[in-house]
């Protein structure tokens, strides 16, 4: 894990930064914010846009850590019990246009029309109800790790979380998958595409208020026939990752590829890592090369609880331009 310590003078900076321009936006989530994010994230100090960079380019490992950016959780106010009920307007403004001023260093924000509304910016809070579910607001049961919307082509290629607060130091946990000792028989397995991902619960109808269309429809169909992908792709010697046991299978009868799915399990398992994410850092997570989860925790329900916000980035939009409805709609859909 790389960790950028941001130091008082760059912390400053960025509060400057954010007071400056703040006031030329108005709601976040349009292509004319959007645009003025990328513009001002060139104005964030530069060994920060010097070390984002190089992490873009796969040089620094694939998780970094921000840290040194104050909230100020008067300000921020309580948590709400839904993402649904996040205070409107924004109480948290400042910490969504860094978020996206940092996304914007690496790609381009996107959406997906199946989750949280087809919100740009999602709340990631426990959610009364959910405790026990395969979501990001679940509380009680482990999150197990993942690689972030696997089942879809078009998942990001990064991930990027910013931590309002976390008062019970509630932990997100990551593996390397070039850090992995796979047997070479295993690892040719993996390379082919032998392997189901099913939607997380996160796309279901169930967890959007208004679940009619297309885009649902092709969820549904992802859910009852994954497409048969591989788990390791690119470089055979320093592979990415595509997976989500959890949501996986392989086709009836191929012990071979399930075999070697559990094996690769079980060595991921050995090599996750907690990350504490603690008020104000920010965590950029290469959907490519990491996965990620969290441990279970006890949530409180009582507008104390942890909140982060959370982003999606693609390094190229014109992948995905025939699933979004116009050019400047950033939601999958
Ligand atoms: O809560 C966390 O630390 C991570 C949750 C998660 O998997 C996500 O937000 O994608
Ligand atoms: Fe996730």
């Amino acid at each position: 894990m790389y960790k950028l310590e941001l130091n008082a003078d760059e912390v400053r900076d960025i509060e400057r930064l954010l007071d400056d321009v703040e006031g030329e936006f108005g709601a976040l989530d349009t292509e004319e914010s959007l645009k003025l994010a990328t513009l001002h994230a060139q104005e964030l100090p530069r060994d920060v846009r010097a070390r984002i960079n190089a992490f873009r380019l796969g040089e620094l490992d694939g998780v970094l850590v921000v840290s040194g950016y104050r909230v100020d959780q008067e300000r921020v106010g309580p948590t709400p019990g839904h993402w649904r009920e996040r205070p409107e307007p924004s109480t948290s403004r400042r910490e969504e246009l860094l978020l996206l001023m940092i996304g914007s260093l690496l790609g381009d924000p996107f959406a997906w029309g199946t989750q949280q509304d087809g919100r740009l910016i999602h709340d990631v809070l426990p959610i009364a109800g959910h405790e026990n579910e395969q979501l990001g607001s679940s509380s009680e049961a482990l999150l197990t790790w993942h690689t972030e919307d696997a089942f879809h082509p078009l998942r990001g290629d990064f991930l990027l979380l910013g931590c309002l607060r976390n008062p019970y130091g509630a932990q997100t946990t990551v593996g390397y998958v070039d850090a992995l000792e796979l047997p070479e028989s295993v690892r040719d397995v993996l390379f082919e595409p032998r392997f189901g991902i099913r939607p997380d619960e996160s796309h279901l109808a169930k967890n959007n208020s208004d679940a009619e269309g297309k885009a649902f429809e092709d969820i549904e169909e992802m859910d009852r026939a994954p497409e048969p992908i591989a788990v390791l792709f690119g470089d055979r010697n320093a592979p990415f990752v595509r997976a989500d046991p959890y949501f996986m299978d392989v086709a009836e009868g191929d012990d071979e590829a399930r075999s070697a799915l559990d094996a690769f399990a079980k060595a991921m398992d050995d090599r996750m890592f907690d990350v504490v994410l603690g008020d104000g850092d920010f965590i950029v997570i290469d959907n490519y090369r990491v996965v990620h989860g969290r441990k279970p925790f006890k949530a409180r329900h009582d507008g104390t609880d942890r909140w982060l916000k959370r982003i999606n980035i693609t390094v190229d939009l014109r992948k995905s331009r025939a699933s979004r409805p116009a050019r400047d709609d950033r939601a999958i859909r």
